[in-house]
């Protein structure tokens, strides 16, 4: 029996998506159709149904995302009751799953590294392996991109170098090229690889693979896993890539597959995501149903009918047409602006009215844009005007320089063997260079481990400095299985340095960074599950709090503030109203995906992800020199001309569509009389 709760919450597809019986199924929607709300509803029918919380996994890009929907679905039970419901990311949930089975998995001690980790690695090899590397003109940097885009796609070498290289041509003076170049790319690849096996590392992509692989070879595996988990919740199927294609495939044997996903919003193929997985799903997945949600819940529909109106102008069959359930509304606004500052003075200006006139939250403002940096003008007028804001899809706070100080003393008790993580500890201090410190390096990690840390660095840093840092860090040992105080001692002995090392802004910006440091290493049990899973999750919305970046705010006006978002960060989001900047041609698409058709239509989802986040209002701005520009056409002798018109997205927008404004500044002069007149001074004064 269907409740009335359940029916007034989800409309009938949706209703039957929540409540599927089948064996595995793909929930395929366009925007705002409620795929975070059925999501949210299946895992709350699950538990209804009486199966334990424990037993469902929601598998999200950001850990942000799971955290939202794991809380939305735990407060609809009472209590304790779904506390045991589990959201991750695909990278900490192997991560978890590894540290729950390190005999399965067979990594036991490792420690987990990010991609600035992996650069260093590559660096020392390429240092190492000098005549390999001297044959080649590529960067270490490029050669970690091989080595991630390969394993990502699933490639072998060649066809990998092909693609990132040489922009997959397949010509015979190309084949040379190749020919000539794998044979040593192969080898730094192979060092890398070692490398990074000796010193117990594992990088993103081998906490996938190492889950994955035990999964298709062992069936044993399987079982076991199986006693542990009956339903997989996949959010956003559309950016899968391979490698966790590979990931899931085995779990369909596992357990009860349940993805959602909208092939309209795939914007992640520069990291190897193939938004076809959802199309060819019902074929890879026996057993598989796929449902359809069709209307929208959050836009009005004259934004819908934009977003239609740039998807039908793709050359890719998407099958969609947005409709609202909300009629009524504005139309969007296009607003020509003739630079930056002009954009950002008119986003804060129409925020402020909203917020002063409108009674509208400051919360209900979202501005998007291509690139974080680009905002950094709107972000300084904000600041100016008092505007509170956050910022979405900056760097993460746990790859910071000044918490990677400090995070590199619990690698090191986690890991003895992690050269980077000594590396850096050792050159942190006074005194203690590159070359003493891979000197003394050599001798710490030639050890089989039996020997307490402290006496190692003694041993291989004869002298007081040795003497200093071994006591402190045997000190520190003591307190491994408490890692809240662990990382409070760590801060306390290393206060004094890091101060130092970044006078520049240590009082404004870093310091408070480590308070919120020892609340997130109070949430973790083990050093390993925090070193782990920490550096995976994006800490920046940590408790609401803005770690990084945004303006400064007080505490009490924290919770209301813009969210000032790359486009890439703003999935899933939705605020009354957004302000998209800087749609211009050469940014829709962008200059330099102009010769790549399936780049300009991975643009196009880009923007289409953008537009469709708004709910009442949508702004949209763009260059007004750079739209002269394209229709003056030959006139123009800038470099403007060689864009082909038709490729800017909004070249031949319907007047219909939206409203377009111009932005014209002007101060209200006062009245005054024609003719100068003479001051007369003689007045205002009594001398009697
Ligand atoms: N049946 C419904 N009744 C009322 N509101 C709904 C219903 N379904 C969804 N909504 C609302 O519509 C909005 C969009 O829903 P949701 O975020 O779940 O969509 P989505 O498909 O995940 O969107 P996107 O993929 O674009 O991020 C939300 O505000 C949600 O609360």
């Amino acid at each position: 029996m269907i409740s009335k709760t359940f029916q007034e919450k989800f409309n009938p597809s949706q209703q039957a998506a929540v409540s599927f019986t089948g064996q595995h199924a793909l929930i395929l929607a366009g925007a705002g159709t409620g795929k975070t709300r059925t999501i949210i509803g299946r895992a709350a029918y699950l538990i209804e149904s009486g199966v334990s919380p424990s037993k469902i996994q929601i598998l999200t890009f950001t850990k942000k995302a799971a955290n939202e929907i794991v809380e939305r679905v735990r407060s609809q039970f009472p209590e304790s009751t779904a506390i045991s419901l589990k959201g991750s990311t695909f990278h900490s949930w192997c991560n978890q799953l590894i540290v729950k089975y390190p005999n399965l998995f067979g990594a036991s001690t490792y420690t987990v590294i990010d991609q600035d980790d992996q650069l260093s690695i590559m660096k020392m090899v390429c240092g190492e392996y000098k005549e390999d590397f001297g044959r080649l003109r590529l960067k270490p940097q490029q050669l970690i991109d091989l080595y991630s885009f390969a394993r990502n796609t699933r490639k072998n070498l060649t066809e990998s170098i092909r693609i990132l290289l040489f922009k997959d041509r397949k010509d015979r003076e190309t084949e040379y090229e190749i020919t000539q170049q794998r044979p040593y790319i192969g080898n730094l690849l192979k060092a890398y690889q070692s490398k990074k096996g000796n010193s117990k590392y594992l990088d993103y992509d081998d906490l996938l693979l190492a889950v994955s692989t035990q999964l298709h070879q062992n069936e044993e595996a399987r079982r076991i896993l199986a006693m542990d988990l009956e339903h997989l919740l996949v959010d956003e199927m559309q950016d899968t890539n391979p490698l966790q294609w590979e990931l899931l495939k085995p779990f369909a044997q596992v357990c009860r597959l349940y993805c959602v996903g909208d092939d309209a919003q795939s914007i992640y193929s520069f990291r190897g995501a193939d938004f076809r997985n959802v199309h060819s799903f019902k074929e890879r997945v026996p057993d598989s149903t796929v449902l359809k949600l069709n209307i929208n819940y959050r836009s009005t529909q004259h934004i819908l009918d934009l977003a239609n109106w740039l998807l039908a102008r793709s050359p890719i069959k998407y099958d969609k047409k947005l409709v609202s359930n909300i009629t009524e509304g504005s139309f969007p606004v296009v607003m020509n602006v003739s630079d930056q500052w002009q954009e950002s003075s008119w986003v804060a200006e129409e925020i402020l009215n909203g917020f002063q006139q409108d009674d509208k939250f400051f919360g209900d403002h979202l501005v998007l844009s291509r690139s974080q940096y680009y905002t950094k003008t709107l972000q300084a007028v904000f600041i100016r005007k008092k505007i509170p804001f956050v910022t979405y899809g900056g760097r993460k706070f746990l790859e910071a320089a000044h918490i990677k100080d400090v995070v590199a003393v619990l690698r090191i008790l986690n890991n003895p063997f992690d050269e980077i993580a000594w590396v850096r500890f050792l050159t942190f201090w006074d005194g203690i260079g590159d070359v003493r410190a891979s000197r003394a390096l050599g001798n710490i990690v030639a050890g089989d481990g039996s020997r307490p840390i402290g006496t190692l660095v003694k041993d291989a840093l004869p002298g007081q400095d040795g003497e200093k840092i071994g006591d402190l860090i045997g000190e520190l040992e003591l307190s491994k299985g408490d890692v809240g105080q662990l990382v409070t001692k760590t801060f306390e002995a290393m206060e004094l340095g890091l101060a130092y090392k970044y006078r520049k802004d240590w009082q404004e910006k870093r310091k408070a960074d480590f308070e919120v440091l020892q609340l997130l290493a109070k949430s973790y049990g083990s050093l390993g599950e925090f070193i782990g899973e920490g550096l995976l999750d994006n800490a920046a919305n940590l408790n609401k709090s803005h770690v990084l970046s945004g303006s400064e705010l007080s505490p009490s006006e924290d919770r209301d503030h813009v969210i000032i978002s790359t486009i890439h960060s703003a999935k899933g989001l939705e605020a009354d109203t957004c302000f998209v900047l800087n749609v211009s041609p050469k940014v829709f698409p962008s200059t330099r995906t102009l010769h790549d058709p399936e780049a300009i239509e991975e643009d196009r989802r880009l923007l289409y992800v953008a537009l469709t986040r708004a709910k009442n209002r949508l702004f949209i701005t763009r260059n007004i020199d750079s739209i002269q520009a394209l229709t003056k056409g030959d006139e123009i002798i800038n470099e403007a001309k060689d864009i082909p018109t038709e490729s800017y997205f909004l070249s031949d927008l319907p007047d219909s569509l939206v409203e377009q404004r111009t932005y014209e500044h002007t101060f209200d002069k006062p009245r005054d009389v024609g003719t100068p007149n003479t001051m007369d001074l003689s007045s205002g004064m009594d001398f009697s």
